[in-house]
């Protein structure tokens, strides 16, 4: 279809090795659509500076062309772009938690009831994020919608101890990084990059979204959480990473293969890493291994609804498990639940060790987008479905919080359709 096809080059800064490079570009089909090189990225702000107009030159005297409009298949190279930055960046803040997790564990001593580790684990690991996504999108404008911010850290003296520890570590786990310089952040650097995150989201541009650790219950007791990190596009989830430090590598086959799991985080066969980027597919991996993770997941329907499993939080308090039990007994599930703590969960469905994840909360709490930005995209591009109790879409284009009808269901299609139906009938029953 394409009518003539031009090669040209040109000098640009690349948002992918951050240089200043002569970059082909490889296909120019007239009208307009362009099509860079995939390895080679261009910083969206430039991207917006030539989809500005109709009659761009390109940036050097080499050559001009007219560049119209960026179609779609742009997008689509950005997000793949930011897919691999999310991906370094969740990889950074996991061993950040997973070292304070471990030290945790080694501390006989350890005051299980104080929360300072988890404290120090949760801003350390949002102000690494920040400052990994800072690090790879130097120029571009940056707003993250994060679940922590600083304010408990600036007045008390109490506060100011715990951001000189965070501070320590942040630079502790950086200090391990080649890409990250001989110089270590100040205090007031990681502050500020804590304070990164306050953004109010929104249905319009892109947006980081981040809960630097899901399941802080979870983290504290050894279990299961997870650092997820998303992307908003116009409202849409285009990239969605979980970092899951303590989820055994290989399908879950009961209870007994997450229970204290902290002992074995960074040995062989534990720490997982899913990544999913939209309409490319979700995928799996070693949390240790470089790059991409590499196993395509792809959800199927289970033949036989009595053989299957859901799942469910860990804690009662977080999603009411006598509901719960109410649901599987009219889809004649008899398995027992699976139940664990985090958007881990999410990365289980994905990859089949369960074919549901429901999660309702008890009357009045109010979800926020982080607790379900990046596993709702793993899902669905595994094959999966998920909505609120009534089946409606999850908006993330609101703002901080994710309104809702009640509850959240995900499961592959035809048991999610069966769900839906199931809530109904239980819901009309008479108490
Ligand atoms: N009372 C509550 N009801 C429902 N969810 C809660 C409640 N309190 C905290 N959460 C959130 O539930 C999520 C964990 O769910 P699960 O138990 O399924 O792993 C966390 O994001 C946690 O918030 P936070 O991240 O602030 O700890
Ligand atoms: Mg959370």
């Amino acid at each position: 279809m394409t009518a003539r096809v031009h090669s040209a080059s040109y000098i640009a800064r690349c948002s992918y090795c951050v240089r200043r490079t002569s970059v082909a570009c490889d296909v120019f089909r007239p009208p307009g659509l362009v099509i860079y090189r995939p390895d080679h990225l261009f910083h969206r702000a430039e991207l917006n500076h030539w989809r500005r107009g109709a009659s761009h030159k390109a940036p050097n005297k080499h050559r001009s062309y007219s560049l119209v409009t960026m179609a779609s298949s742009d997008d689509k190279s950005i997000y793949r772009h930011q897919l691999d930055c999310a991906i370094r960046a969740v990889r950074l803040a996991s061993r950040l938690c997973k070292r304070i997790q471990l030290q945790l564990k080694a501390s006989e001593k350890a005051d299980k009831s104080d929360a300072s580790p988890v404290t120090i684990a949760d801003y350390g690991a949002q102000a690494i994020v920040a400052w990994s996504l800072q690090k790879d999108t130097p120029n571009a404008p940056f707003s993250m919608v994060a679940e922590e911010d600083s304010d408990d850290l600036r007045g008390s003296e109490k506060g100011q101890g715990l951001a000189k520890k965070i501070t320590a570590v942040v630079n502790e786990v950086l200090s391990e990084e080649a890409c990250a310089g001989p110089k270590s952040l100040s205090q007031d650097d990681v502050l500020a990059l804590i304070d990164s995150g306050g953004s109010q989201g929104g249905s319009e541009g892109f947006h980081w979204v981040l809960d630097p650790i899901d399941g802080t219950r979870g983290f504290v007791g050894m279990r299961q959480y997870a650092v997820c990190l998303g992307l908003l596009h116009k409202g849409k989830v285009v990239v969605g990473v979980l970092g899951c430090p303590n989820l055994p590598q290989k399908r879950i086959e009961d209870e007994d293969g997450v229970g204290e799991s902290a002992s074995k985080a960074g040995t062989d066969g534990v720490g997982v890493i899913f990544a999913a980027e939209k309409g490319q597919g979700a995928f799996a991996g070693p949390l240790s291994d470089d790059g991409r993770p590499g196993e395509r997941l792809q959800l199927e329907d289970p033949q036989d609804f009595t053989e299957l499993r859901f799942m469910e939080s860990f804690e009662s308090k977080h999603s009411d498990h006598s509901f719960t039990a109410k649901l599987a007994a009219k889809l004649g599930v008899t398995q027992a639940p699976l139940r664990l703590d985090s958007q881990a969960k999410y990365g289980a469905l994905a990859r089949g060790d369960a074919a549901i994840n429901l999660r309702f909360p008890h009357q009045d709490y109010r979800e926020k987008i982080w607790d379900h930005v990046a596993g709702a995209l793993i899902v669905e591009e595994a094959g999966g479905k998920i909505s609120d109790a009534s089946g409606a879409p999850l908006d993330f284009g609101k703002g901080r919080w994710l309104d809702l009808n009640r509850g959240i269901v995900s499961a592959t299609p035809a048991v999610h359709n069966a769900l839906l139906k199931a809530i109904q009938e239980v819901d009309s029953q008479p108490q």
